[in-house]
């Protein structure tokens, strides 16, 4: 069992301190946000994230996690600290490490025993590097020193499970004697683990994320030509995914990647290519295609209806997926301003996400109750994330309800056959279209 602090209380930071507490290590987490720590020291969880608030209240009882606002409370007793700041993408496509730094010179200042400071933001190749140099030239005791990479994989909406049963736990170091130490903290996990150099283990994580986002843009881009030739895609990436060297994950078409990794880490990963004189061509075009992707059923909807002034849609669905309450990036933002630029009303509802949606959608969004106040009386529904309610809503109330039925479903949350026994125009992403035109 050992002393730990984690910098950052958001998705990566929470989780982690919460599940390192539970296989029992005495855990300090710190955030700058005073808001959130009061918050998480009234027993609630700031974020949504299924099991989380429950084990964080366990260990809270258990005095084994505690929250402050205090690096130097924090750092006094701590054997290893995790950084799990944010890294957001700049406005030239670089992350941002602000708080990477500004969490490096906490530590320096603070840090008054031998600590081992592990890196669970991801970072540019060689940040880990310059945390070091940072801790040392602000380094306030003599104490040693030892960096650590230990990249994040977890996914929102499940990232409780994915660190409990992660596929590989990453620990990129110089010093074996840390790096022996950071296996034995996560040793209870049961979860394989990868040993590597520090830069290593910085690419890894790049390379994880961009390589989910290429197939996820590969198979939109078979979705697309599936739709030109009337083959039906979740047949393809099936017939593909049975092939145990593709597999089935990650080949789910719909509109795109989003979140708050995807976009800004293929980004990131394309300059640190263009950086070193390379071009990342593959990469790009990831990119490329994701953007497009995004706004595919504006296109569709443009399509159907001409012009979109005076139509009133409803949109279910704000997160970019289901179960988190997060909208960074996420496909509804972009759909539903370009909704409002062309004229249309728009009647939005989310199991979770409106109270962060009102914050950034534009003011004119209406916001709905339940599915069936957001679809009635509107010439045209979006499903924009896979909501569990949205895959069980019954299809006959989308005939009782809307004026008529006519579904633009982004995320192809029914199946074709299904939708063959409804009067409803039914619009999905690289499979045929059901009673084309049938309101017309
Ligand atoms: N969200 C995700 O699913 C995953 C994120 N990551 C990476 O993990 C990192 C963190 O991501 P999130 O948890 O989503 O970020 P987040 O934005 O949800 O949380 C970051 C937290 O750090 C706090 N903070 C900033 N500077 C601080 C400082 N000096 N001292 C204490 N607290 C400070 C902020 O107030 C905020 O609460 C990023 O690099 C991200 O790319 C990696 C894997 C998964
Ligand atoms: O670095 C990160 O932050 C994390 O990024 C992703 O996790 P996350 O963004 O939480 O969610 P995913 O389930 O990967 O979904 C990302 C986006 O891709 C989309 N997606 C995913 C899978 C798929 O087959 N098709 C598809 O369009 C989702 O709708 C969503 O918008 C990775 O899956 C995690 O391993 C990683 O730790």
């Amino acid at each position: 069992m050992k002393n730990l602090a984690i910098v950052g209380t958001g998705y990566v930071g929470l989780v982690t301190g919460v599940c390192l507490s539970e296989i029992g290590h005495n855990v300090i987490c710190i955030d700058i946000d005073q808001g959130k720590i009061d918050k998480l020291n009234s027993g609630k969880s700031p974020i949504f994230e299924p099991d989380l608030e429950e084990l964080m209240i366990k260990n809270i009882k258990s005095e084994r996690l505690y929250f402050t606002t205090d690096h130097s409370e924090a750092f006094k007793n701590s054997e290893v600290i995790y950084i799990a700041v944010g890294t957001p993408q700049k406005s030239d496509g670089f992350a941002d490490l602000t708080s990477i730094e500004q969490a490096a010179i906490q530590i320096g200042l603070h840090a008054k025993r031998d600590v081992i400071v592990v890196t669970k933001s991801t970072v540019p190749i060689g940040t880990n590097e310059k945390i070091k140099n940072i801790i040392l030239q602000y380094l306030v005791s003599d104490i040693k020193v030892d960096i650590v990479s230990n990249p994040e994989f977890l996914r929102e909406g499940s990232a409780v499970r994915d660190t409990f049963y992660g596929d590989r736990i990453v620990i990129g170091a110089e010093c074996q004697d840390a790096a022996n130490l950071i296996e034995e903290i996560n040793k209870p996990f049961q979860i394989p683990i990868f040993r590597t150099d520090i830069i290593s283990a910085e690419m890894i994580k790049y390379a994880s994320n961009a390589f989910l986002a290429t197939k996820i843009s590969f198979i939109n881009e078979i979705a697309t030509i599936c739709e030109k030739i009337g083959a039906n895609v979740e047949d393809v990436a099936i017939g593909m995914g049975q092939d145990s060297r593709i597999g089935y994950q990650f080949l789910k078409p719909g509109l795109g990647y989003g979140g708050s990794c995807f976009p800004k880490d293929t980004n990131a990963l394309f300059h640190i290519a263009t950086h070193e004189d390379y071009s990342f061509a593959l990469l790009k075009a990831v990119i490329d295609v994701n953007k497009k992707q995004q706004t595919l059923l504006v296109d569709k909807v443009k399509q159907r209806f001409g012009i979109l002034e005076g139509k009133k849609f409803a949109v279910l669905g704000l997160a970019f997926k289901p179960n988190t309450d997060d909208l960074r990036e996420a496909a509804s933002i972009v759909n539903i301003t370009r909704f409002i630029e062309e004229g249309a009303e728009v009647i939005a509802f989310d199991p979770v996400a409106m109270q962060n949606a009102k914050r950034i959608l534009p003011a004119t969004v209406q916001f709905a109750q339940s599915i069936e106040e957001a679809i009635h009386g509107t010439d045209a529904v979006f499903i924009v994330t896979e909501w569990k309610e949205f895959i069980d809503f019954p299809l006959n109330k989308y005939v009782e309800l809307m004026k008529k039925p006519i579904i633009f479903d982004g995320r192809n949350c029914y199946s074709i056959i299904k939708m063959m026994g409804y009067p409803i125009e039914y619009y999905s992403i690289g499979r045929p279209v059901v009673n084309e035109n049938y309101n017309k």
